[in-house]
């Protein structure tokens, strides 16, 4: 995007760094970071175990706070975003309680939130058409696969309608035909909703083929080594990983994660 990108600024990181002080030392987790992702931006942090990805997300979420810098979200203090509800979280696990059907699941936040019964019943049918599992549920987790159980934790970020969408390696742990069609449909859900969605991985083909913006990281301190506005189309179909495009993209990231290697 140029000059005349008028979008509302979701996320403005500024400075941030971040020590975590340990038994062995401090750990710079994050270090002058510097980000802005705007409204509908589809967001990609990628790089080495380590580069303080996680670390990024949660700061994003309020989970953890930075030691030094600024970072507002939705224009306002991550706590704050967080009171307003203004994002879902989805981690790396499906973490679905196991005793609670799919359904229950996802209501679970919005029973806490407070929701009427009627409410939380309307959204949680609409949630999961939104991530194609209608018709289950009233299913246990465990009579779900790994892939239907991510759809339905992500169904659970998107009940209460957050505008952002932060996602901590969501298929790392899926096999690669599950996770193409998971990439396939999370597109679709992102085009579909408008949302401003933040996405770790460690995949250089899932990053490029979801993000409209690619920021690679390196280790030791965590810090940005390249943001990468894509210059691929919105609708995009699995095969455009074979285009020429798609392949000059995927070797930027490469260049960007081997020069941040380079440093130790
Ligand atoms: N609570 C904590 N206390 C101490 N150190 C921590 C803590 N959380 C993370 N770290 C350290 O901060 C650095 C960044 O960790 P982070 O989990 O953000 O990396 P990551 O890029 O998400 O890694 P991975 O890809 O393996 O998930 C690492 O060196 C990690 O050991």
């Amino acid at each position: 995007m140029t000059g005349t990108d008028t979008r509302d600024t979701i996320i403005s990181a500024r400075n941030l760094s971040l020590i975590f002080e340990t038994n062995d030392g401090p750990v710079h987790a994050l270090k002058d970071v510097s980000l802005d992702v705007k409204q509908g931006d589809f967001v990609s942090f990628i790089g080495p175990s380590g580069c303080g990805k996680t670390t990024f997300l949660r700061v994003m979420a309020d989970l953890e706070h930075q030691t030094a810098g600024t970072i507002t979200v939705n224009g306002v203090t991550p706590e704050e975003a967080r009171r307003a509800r203004a994002y879902g979280y989805v981690f790396q696990a499906a973490g679905l309680y196991p005793w609670r059907t799919i359904g229950g699941n996802i209501r679970l936040p919005l029973e806490i939130m407070g929701y009427s019964k009627d409410e939380q019943a309307r959204r949680t049918a609409e949630v999961l058409e939104l991530v194609e599992l209608a018709g289950f549920e009233k299913k246990f987790p465990w009579q779900l696969s790994g892939g239907m159980q991510q759809r339905a934790s992500i169904a659970r970020a998107l009940a209460f309608d957050a505008d952002i969408l932060l996602m901590d390696e969501p298929f790392g742990a899926l096999d690669e035909i599950v996770r193409d069609h998971l990439n396939e449909q999370l597109l679709n859900l992102w085009d579909r909703t408008g949302k401003t969605i933040c996405f770790v991985t460690h995949s250089i083909p899932e990053a490029v083929y979801l993000s409209t913006k690619i920021v690679v990281m390196s280790p030791r301190p965590g810090r940005i080594a390249d943001v990468i506005d894509s210059p691929l189309p919105r609708h995009r179909p699995l095969d455009i990983r074979d285009s020429q495009e798609f392949i000059d993209i995927a070797h930027r990231v490469r260049e960007g994660l081997r020069a941040g290697h380079g440093d130790e």
